[in-house]
């Protein structure tokens, strides 16, 4: 189904249910207590008549018992007793009678005033509003109909899978009630009746059974007052077993009283125990009713706490290169095993309201690029100024270097945009130069003490290794005869001692004395060659104040002035974030764009050099296919030796393979939505912030959306996050 129609089904079902709750909720209500009332009626009563009563003995009955003609309604049942529904000054009862002695057997109490008010409601709303209760049921039908387009049922134990279920598993039901319903209003399907004076004077018992007697009619089986001037006789005489219809202008035979839809509607075309069904009806539609509020106003809320809903603490962080969400994770483990109740995400995994379900929120956030805030940072801070947060009580510690001109700024804009929110800081935010560790040490032991709680002890945090590297090799991966591809540059430099690292770490390259560090994913594997490493890097440029564009300092050091054999003094940093799984044998799937390829020649290294290795899927975008298809060779090859189980390949400048990335995933979406949901595959992306970093997420959506699992945007969006969180799909963003 094309998606914008989708949204509007969505939107329809959502937002009709929402906007006519109440009335929902009385029609429905109303509705199940209305079908008790032929069970009631029948647990009072003695089983039906089999005989009618002779027309003549019945007005020498009620001449005798009702002189003053006082009864609206006449049933028979067996052992020769009446009961006649009696009304006085506005007030109504049932009473029995027997009728051979004439005597009363009292009242028969089945709460007919009750019922009696609960179908006003249900019919008008006791305000005279029947139009709105059938304009209700359009409304209801339309939500009805739209719902099965939603989603498919799956038996998958979860509110949002029992909504669905039970949509589907009842929606003929529901759908036979809601439209019985409104064929009711429209009189359709219901006997034709005479035209009724409803202004005339009441029309009693009397002159019914005298007009009765002029015609052919010898036994009455029932009668009952429908309108103050109109009554519904059941009878038999020489003309058979008819249904009349008495008013003081005359009798009109009509057809079954009160008509199939009406008993289809009140559920009681196999009796008055099948009404039931009705019951079953109401209750279904009040969980659905309940259930889709309900899962409204947790997406609404942005309740989106996960994992452990009793967290009192939550720890959140923003991280480039890892180290802010590794001293994450240790403070975690730190206060955990003081016993504190903690949950741990990446601020892209919430969404600011989230922050005041909690009694502490601890940040831990670096600063990127020229002042930036980490990618995994920037849609929540975006996101805060927007929101209001009362209940937010938090406490800082942001990472940096002072050698950069905007010294820890994503930390401070990030303190900024909380207290501008209303969220109270409560410990002095801490920042830390450089190697962090020690400061962390201080503020986890002020964050213990604030909350109460004696810290276990801490792994250290790995610091970045000095490296003195020397250039092996050069090779230019883009053709320098191509303008539309980038200067792209693979590099293998060499250490004299043996190298300790997985591919996706990273080294960083200072382009000169004070200048500031540019990491390097690493893309190769020591199981290959201990003493190498290998990058592919692409010459950067700016604009400068002139207008004059630049070479990037770090990449045309390494790319252009660095000469073979020449020295280069670096230093590696852990980014665990981006190693391949421990588990050679779990699936991978590699999305990259251009330079993003960089990790993923090692991940693919590393699993050629594994023996039981798991499938390993690669999605490579770039210009051209004949430009800068990067490591092509290597890439090839590895998929004729099967340890590139599948290779995609999207070239936007080309025509024959055009598109992007997502497009190549939006291709495969049910063999990759397979992969995640049932091969516990991991997914990895790396390349430019506008490709990867909205794109990519995007596209894993709408692939679940399209595949449904689930359908829903909001809660495809929430298994993306989950996914983000728990490091089933990591991003590595390059700028
Ligand atoms: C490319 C790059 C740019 C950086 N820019 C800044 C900056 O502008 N201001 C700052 O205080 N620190 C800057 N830093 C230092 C980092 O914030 C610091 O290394 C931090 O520990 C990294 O944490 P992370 O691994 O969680 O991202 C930069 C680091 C790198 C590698």
């Amino acid at each position: 189904m094309p998606a914008r129609l989708r949204r509007l089904l969505l939107c329809l079902h959502r937002w009709i249910t929402l906007a006519l709750a109440p009335l929902f909720l009385v029609i429905i209500l109303s509705g199940g207590l209305l079908a008790l009332e032929p069970v009631v009626r029948d647990l009072a009563a003695s089983p039906g008549a089999e005989e009618p009563i002779p027309l003549a003995e019945l007005q020498r009955f009620l001449a005798e018992v009702d002189p003053q003609q006082r009864t609206r309604a006449l049933t028979l049942e067996q052992g020769g007793t009446a009961v006649l529904e009696l009304s006085r000054a506005g007030e109504r009862w049932h009473e029995a009678f027997d009728l051979e002695q004439r005597t009363s057997l009292g009242e028969r109490a089945y709460g007919g005033a009750f019922f009696q008010t609960v179908r006003h409601l249900h019919k008008d709303l006791m305000l005279d509003l029947a139009v709105v209760v059938e304009v209700a049921s359009y409304a209801l039908i339309l939500v009805l109909i739209a719902g099965p387009w939603l989603a498919w049922p799956r038996l998958r134990h979860s509110l949002t899978q029992w909504h669905t279920l039970i949509g589907w598993l009842t929606l003929p039901l529901l759908l036979l009630v809601s439209i019985t319903g409104v064929l009711m209003a429209l009189e359709l399907g219901t006997p034709r009746l005479p035209p009724v004076d409803r202004d005339a004077g009441r029309l009693a018992v009397g002159p019914v059974l005298q007009q009765l007697e002029a015609t052919e009619t010898t036994h009455v089986y029932r009668m009952e007052r429908f309108e103050r001037a109109a009554w519904t006789v059941e009878v038999d005489g020489t003309a058979g077993h008819r249904q009349l219809i008495v008013t003081a202008e005359g009798i009109t035979p009509v057809d079954a009283y009160p008509g199939w839809v009406a008993e289809l509607h009140q559920g009681t075309w196999a009796g008055p125990w099948s009404g039931l069904i009705n019951l079953l009806a109401a209750l279904a539609l009040l969980f659905l009713f309940i259930s889709g509020v309900w899962l409204w106003a947790r997406r609404w809320l942005g309740g989106r706490r996960r994992g452990d809903a009793d967290a009192d603490l939550l720890i959140a962080y923003a991280s480039q290169t890892g180290t802010a969400a590794q001293l994450a994770a240790e403070t975690a483990r730190a206060l955990r095993s003081g016993g504190a109740r903690i949950e741990e995400a990446a601020l892209s995994a919430l969404e600011p309201k989230a922050l005041d379900g909690y009694r502490y929120t601890l940040l831990i956030v670096s600063t990127c690029g020229d002042g930036d805030m980490p990618d995994t940072g920037r849609t929540f801070l975006a996101a805060l100024e927007s929101s209001s947060l009362n209940r937010t009580r938090f406490a800082l510690l942001a990472l940096g270097d002072s050698s950069y001109r905007h010294f820890c700024a994503a930390g401070e804009s990030l303190r900024t945009s909380l207290r501008r929110a209303g969220a109270e800081e409560v410990l002095p935010m801490a920042r830390a130069d450089g190697a962090p560790e020690a400061t962390w040490q201080l503020w986890l032991g002020e964050v213990a003490e604030l909350v109460g709680v004696q810290p276990g002890q801490t792994k250290p945090i790995p610091a970045d290794q000095p490296l003195q590297l020397t250039l092996r090799r050069r090779e230019q991966l883009n053709d320098p005869n191509d303008p539309i591809t980038q200067e792209v540059w693979g590099l293998t430099l060499e250490s004299d001692t043996p190298l300790t690292y997985r591919p996706g770490d990273l080294l960083l390259v200072r382009p000169g004395e004070g200048e500031p560090a540019r990491p390097y994913s690493i893309g190769s594997t020591p199981l290959d060659a201990p003493h190498r490493l290998e990058l592919t890097v692409a010459v950067t440029s700016r604009t400068d104040a002139r207008g004059k564009n630049r070479p990037g300092k770090a990449s045309s050091l390494l790319a252009q002035r660095l000469q073979l054999g020449e020295t280069i003094a670096t230093s590696l940093r852990t980014h665990r974030h981006m190693h391949p799984p421990d588990d050679p044998q779990q699936p991978i799937i590699l999305i990259a764009a251009g330079c993003g390829i960089a990790p993923f020649i090692g991940f693919v290294a590393e699993r050629a050099a594994q023996s039981q290795r798991g499938p390993v899927w690669l999605i490579f975008g770039n210009r051209r296919r004949h430009g800068d298809f990067f490591h092509a060779e290597r890439l090839q090859r590895w998929q004729a030796q099967g340890v590139l189980t599948r290779l995609d390949l999207a070239f936007s400048r080309d025509p024959e393979d055009g598109g992007y990335v997502q497009d190549r995933i939006a291709d495969a979406r049910a063999m990759l939505v397979d992969w995640m949901l049932h091969r516990n595959a991991r997914i990895y992306a790396c390349g430019r912030r506008s490709t990867i970093g909205t794109a990519v997420p995007t596209a894993l959506t709408e692939a679940l959306r399209q595949c449904g699992a689930p359908a829903y945007r909001d809660q495809a969006e929430a298994v993306v996050r989950g996914w983000q969180s728990d490091g089933r799909l990591r991003l590595d963003v390059i700028d």
